[in-house]
C-alpha cells in the first residue's frame, strides 16, 4: 500500500503555464427556479405554498376550533362568522379545511417518502448491478404494478387494521415501483456515460458511484415523479378517508369532510365546496408543478455515449504471434491479448493477439483509424470492457502484477491508484452536478485516508500542478464553468490524484480547440518529465506521436500491425498501413495540395478479412496476402515487410 502523500514536493510550486480561462461560460443554473418563473406555474406554486403554510400553522391560522362541536351553529350557510359555513356538528368548515391540509400533506409525504426510499434504492441496485438482480427487481415490479393501489391499501388495512399510516404504507409500496422503474431506466443510461467510467477508473467503490455520482444526476426525473406522486397520494388518501378506512376521528381529512358533505348536501348544498376545492386545486397544483419541472429538468444532459455494437457473426482468427522478450524496466507488458464479444457461438474477435510494452517514464503512442481497437485495448488493460466483451486470452502485467483475472476489488485498487485515465471529452468525464473540488477530493480519498482538509489541500495542489489559475477559488466551481482546455486540466488532475505509475490518455485533445490542444499536450509532456510517469497515449494524430512519444504501436482491425521506436517507425515505416497513415497526414506548407486518403474503411469487427486484415485496402497486396493470418515478426505484421515498397498516393 502506498503511503498517503499530502504534497508533491517541488512540484506544486511549479505552475504549468496556461492561457487564462477566457471562454469559461457561466451557464445558468437552477433549472427548477426557471420553471417557476412561468405564470402557469407561479399560480400552482403559490397554492402549494399556501397549503404548506396552512398545514404548518393550522392552530394559529384557523379562525375557529375545528374539533369541538357546537350544535347551535349546525349546518350554517357561509356568513360573516363562518365564511364557508359549518358542518353537521356545527364546526367551522374553513378551520377544518385548514387542519385537513395537515393530514393531506402528511399522508402524501409519507407515501412518497416510502416510495422514494425503497424505489430509488432498488432502482439504483437493479440498474447498476444488472443481471439476475435486475431481472428479479423487474419481475417484482410487474407483480406489484398489476395490483391497483387502492385495492392493495384496502388489503393491507384489513390485515394491519384501519389507519392512515397503514394505508399510506401500501400506497408508498406501489409508488416504489414507479420510482424503481424510473431510477433503473435512468441509471441504465447514466452508467454508460463517461463520468461514471471516469469514477470507476479512479477506483471509487460501487456504493460511492451509485449514491454520490449517479444519484445526483438523476435528481431531475425523480423530483418530477415525486411531485406528480404527491398529487396522486393526496387523491388516494381522500378516497380512503371518504370510504371511512383512512383518517380516524382524531384527524381531519378532506376526503372525510366530503363524505359528511355528501350525507347532508340536501340540507346544506354548499357543504362540498371547501373540501372539493381543496382536493381539486391541490392535486391540480402538484400536477402542474410536476409538468413544469419535467419541462425544465428533463431535456438536460441527454447526450449519451453510443454503448452497443451489433455483433452478428463469427470471425475468429487463430494465430500464434511470437512475442518479443520483455523490455528492460518495462512497466506495462501486454502479451497476446485477445478480446471477444457476442453470444457464445456468434462471437467476434475485437482484439487479436495484441502485444505492447511500455517502459517506466516512457510515452507509448497507440495510433490507427477509428474502429481499429485502440480504446478497446485501453479498456481491457483497465478491466473495464463493455458488457458482453471478455478477455479470451493473453496477459496484462503492470509492474509485475497480472491484471487479467483479478477480482473487482483488486482491480479497483489498481485503477486510480496505479493507473490514471484521461478521456477524450473532459466535460463528459466530469459529473455536471458536483463541484470540481468535490470530484477531486473524492478521487483523492478513494484510495487514501485523508481528512477533508488534507484532501482539500492536495486537490488545490493538483490543480496548481496542472496549471489551473486561481486554483483555491476554482475548487467551488462546476465543470460547466471551465473552458474545454481547463476542464481537461481538471480531468488530468483527477487522474493524477494518487500518483499513478501509468497514465492512459484516450485522445485527450480531440474534443478541444486546436489552440488549446498544444497546451494540453505540453502539459502531458511536462508532467511526464516531472513525475516520471509512463503514458499510453491513444491518438489519431501521427504529428502528436512524433512530438510526444518515445515508441509507437500502429493498430489496424484489432491487431498491432507495426511497433517500434517513434523515430524508426515514422522515418522508415515497414507496414503499408503505417506508410499510408503518414502519407495522409496534413503537412504545413503543402501549399494547397490535396490531402491524400486511404481508400476504403476499417471493416467492422465481425467482418475482419481473411489473411492480412489490411490486404483489401493495401496497394501492395498480392494473392499470398489473403491466404493466412500474418504474425507480428520483428515489430511488423506484413509478409512483404522486407521489400522496399513506395507509397502509391
Ligand atoms: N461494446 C462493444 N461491443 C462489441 N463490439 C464493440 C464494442 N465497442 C467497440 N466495438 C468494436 O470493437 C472494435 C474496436 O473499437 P474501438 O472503439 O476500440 O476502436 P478505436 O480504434 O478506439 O476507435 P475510435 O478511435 O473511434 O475510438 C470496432 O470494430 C468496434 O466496432
Amino acid at each position: 500500500m502506498q503511503a498517503p502523500t499530502a504534497s508533491l514536493p517541488g512540484i506544486a510550486s511549479t505552475v504549468v503555464a496556461a492561457a487564462p480561462d477566457a471562454d469559461a461560460a457561466r451557464a445558468p443554473r437552477g433549472a427548477p427556479w426557471r420553471a417557476l418563473a412561468h405564470p402557469f406555474v407561479l399560480l400552482p406554486a403559490a397554492f402549494v405554498l399556501i397549503v404548506v403554510i396552512c398545514a404548518l400553522g393550522a392552530p394559529w391560522i384557523a379562525p375557529h376550533d375545528p374539533f369541538t362541536p357546537s350544535l347551535r351553529h349546525r349546518l350554517e350557510a357561509p356568513g360573516a362568522t363562518f365564511w364557508f359555513g359549518t358542518d353537521d356538528l356545527g364546526r367551522d368548515m374553513l378551520s377544518r379545511a385548514i387542519f385537513g391540509a395537515r393530514t393531506a400533506l402528511q399522508a402524501s409525504l409519507q407515501s412518497v417518502g416510502i416510495g422514494v426510499l425503497f424505489g430509488v434504492s432498488l432502482g439504483l441496485l437493479a440498474g447498476y448491478a444488472g443481471g439476475w438482480c435486475d431481472r428479479l427487481a423487474m419481475r417484482l415490479a410487474d407483480v406489484m404494478q398489476s395490483i391497483p393501489a387502492v385495492l392493495l391499501a384496502l388489503a393491507l388495512i384489513s390485515v394491519l387494521g384501519k389507519g392512515l399510516t397503514n394505508a399510506m404504507l401500501a400506497v408508498g409500496l406501489i409508488f416504489a415501483v414507479s420510482f424503481m422503474r424510473i431510477t433503473r431506466a435512468v441509471v441504465l443510461a447514466e452508467r454508460e456515460r463517461l463520468y461514471v467510467d471516469a469514477a470507476r477508473v479512479l477506483g471509487l467503490r460501487a456504493g460511492a458511484i451509485m449514491f454520490r455520482q449517479i444519484l445526483p444526476n438523476i435528481a431531475g426525473p425523480l423530483i418530477v415523479q415525486a411531485s406528480i406522486s404527491l398529487g396522486t397520494a393526496l387523491l388516494i388518501e381522500a378516497m380512503l378517508s371518504f370510504l371511512g378506512v383512512g383518517a380516524d376521528s382524531t384527524q381531519i381529512s378532506w376526503g372525510a369532510m366530503l363524505e359528511t358533505a355528501r350525507q347532508f348536501q340536501s340540507e346544506q348544498p354548499l357543504l362540498p365546496l371547501v373540501p372539493g376545492l381543496a382536493i381539486t386545486l391541490t392535486v391540480l397544483s402538484f400536477n402542474l408543478l410536476g409538468d413544469a419541472l419535467r419541462d425544465a429538468l428533463l431535456p438536460r444532459g441527454t447526450a449519451r455515449r453510443a454503448s452497443s455494437v451489433q455483433v452478428p457473426a463469427v470471425r475468429a482468427v487463430h494465430e500464434e504471434t511470437p512475442l518479443d522478450p520483455p523490455l528492460p524496466d518495462a512497466l506495462l507488458v501486454v502479451r497476446g491479448l485477445s478480446v471477444r464479444a457476442g453470444r457464445p457461438g456468434a462471437e467476434s474477435e475485437l482484439l487479436s493477439q495484441v502485444s505492447l510494452q511500455l517502459r517506466r517514464g516512457e510515452v507509448l503512442g497507440l495510433v490507427g483509424e477509428s474502429g481499429c481497437g485502440k480504446s478497446m485495448t485501453a479498456a481491457a488493460i483497465l478491466g473495464l470492457l463493455p458488457a458482453g466483451a471478455r478477455i479470451a486470452s493473453g496477459s496484462v502485467r503492470l509492474g509485475g502484477t497480472e491484471l487479467v483475472g483479478l477480482g473487482d476489488e483488486a482491480l479497483r485498487h489498481v485503477r486510480g491508484r496505479r493507473i490514471g485515465m484521461v478521456f477524450q471529452d473532459p466535460n463528459a468525464a466530469l459529473s455536471p452536478v458536483h463541484t470540481i473540488g468535490m470530484q477531486l477530493r473524492d478521487a483523492i480519498r478513494a484510495h487514501r485516508r485523508l481528512s477533508h482538509a488534507q484532501a482539500q489541500a492536495r486537490a488545490v495542489e493538483l490543480l496548481e500542478l496542472v496549471g489551473v489559475p486561481d486554483a483555491a477559488r476554482r475548487m467551488q466551481d462546476y465543470p460547466h464553468q471551465f473552458s474545454g482546455g481547463m476542464a481537461q486540466r481538471v480531468v488530468i488532475a483527477c487522474a493524477l490524484a494518487c500518483d499513478p505509475e501509468l497514465l492512459i490518455a484516450d485522445e485527450p485533445t480531440t474534443a478541444l480547440d486546436v489552440t488549446i490542444q498544444a497546451q494540453v499536450l505540453d502539459l502531458l509532456a511536462q508532467l511526464r518529465e516531472r513525475l516520471g510517469m509512463s503514458i499510453l497515449l491513444i491518438t489519431h494524430d501521427l504529428g502528436v506521436v512524433a512530438d510526444l512519444c518515445d515508441r509507437v504501436a500502429v493498430m489496424y482491425a484489432g491487431q498491432v500491425v507495426e511497433e517500434g521506436p517513434v523515430q524508426q517507425v515514422l522515418s522508415a515505416p515497414r507496414h503499408p498501413y503505417t506508410a499510408l497513415l503518414l502519407h495522409a497526414m496534413p503537412r504545413g506548407g503543402a501549399g494547397g495540395a490535396a490531402l491524400s486518403t486511404i481508400a476504403g474503411r476499417v471493416p467492422p469487427a465481425w467482418a475482419w478479412p481473411q489473411g492480412c486484415r489490411f490486404h483489401p485496402r493495401c496497394p501492395h497486396a498480392t494473392a499470398a496476402c489473403s491466404v493466412q493470418p500474418v504474425a507480428l515478426a520483428q515489430g511488423v505484421r506484413c509478409i512483404r515487410a522486407d521489400e522496399r515498397l513506395e507509397v502509391l498516393a
